[in-house]
């Protein structure tokens, strides 16, 4: 198994009003090519600035971040950019889309930025054909042209995923990606997620969401600032149904203080 993200004593402190607040504390974990893992824990334990630490979006405090063989600490900010841009997929709140541009414009525009760099050979025609070919996939390609103020929060967040998949990212990170939908909303994301999880692609996420967890490879809990245990619930199948999972999970987590 390949190892795609591995996290070393990672420490993450904030400086508010001359004091420092430790918000992560010695996190250690590693993610292989190919998994799907959950961040669960209550409010306030650190899950999105783990989120954003790892995935290169916030400067760590100390500890090593090794993405795809390359020491994030040791890059510059436009080599992480760089990185961002072309390795890994984002869907977090706070990257909205842009509300004067279609739903179809802001899915293309990380694409036509990748490839104004090196190494990237696509065309623009080749990111129009994958643009067309995801929002076909994710079942939005009626609202291509669309204003964002006039689809519904689960078309966006599905265009918010075809916008992180554009670059065919190694690695997707989504930020409560259901937690603003309704539950038909909600399921249907969460498919698309296991469908492109998949087909390759890795998936950490971070979710106050049990049906979501269950759906996941491997769950890690966090408190105050640490990763105080770890579930494995192996790949999911849709066959086998979530319920059991949703059992052994819930469980768990009630072991865990949740
Ligand atoms: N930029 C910042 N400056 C100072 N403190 C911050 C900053 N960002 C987060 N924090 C603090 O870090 C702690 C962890 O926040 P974080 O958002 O990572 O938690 P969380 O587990 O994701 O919470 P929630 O489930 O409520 O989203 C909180 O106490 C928060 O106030």
């Amino acid at each position: 198994m390949t190892t795609i993200l591995e996290v070393t004593n990672l420490c993450k402190t904030y400086i508010v009003n001359k004091s420092q607040h430790n918000v992560l504390r010695n996190i250690n974990f590693t993610l292989h090519e190919g998994e799907f893992v959950s961040v669960m824990g209550p409010s306030g334990s650190g899950k999105s600035t783990l989120l954003y630490t790892v995935s290169g979006m916030d400067r760590l405090t100390a500890g090593e971040v090794l993405f795809n063989r390359k020491q994030l600490s040791q890059l510059s900010q436009n080599e992480i950019a760089e990185v961002r841009l072309h390795e890994m997929g984002f869907i977090f709140q706070q990257m909205y889309m842009l509300g004067n541009l279609s739903v179809y414009d802001n899915i293309i525009l990380s694409g036509y930025q990748a490839i104004k760099g090196k190494g990237d050979n696509r065309s623009r025609s080749d990111i129009n054909e994958h643009a067309d070919k995801l929002m076909r996939k994710l079942g939005i390609i009626e609202i291509a042209g669309h204003d964002i103020a006039e689809v519904s929060g689960g078309q966006l967040q599905r265009a918010c995923i075809c916008r992180a998949l554009i670059n065919a990212p190694r690695m997707l990170f989504a930020d409560e990606p259901t937690g603003a939908l309704n539950s038909k909303a909600a399921k249907e994301v969460m498919e698309e997620l296991c469908r492109i999880n998949r087909e390759g692609t890795t998936i950490m996420i971070v979710t106050h969401d049990v049906k979501v967890a269950a759906q996941t490879d491997k769950v890690l809990y966090m408190v105050d600032g640490n990763i105080q245990g770890e579930l494995k619930l192996g790949k999911f199948a849709e066959a086998e149904g979530v319920r059991e999972r949703e059992r052994r999970l819930n469980e768990w987590l009630m072991g865990q203080g949740w």
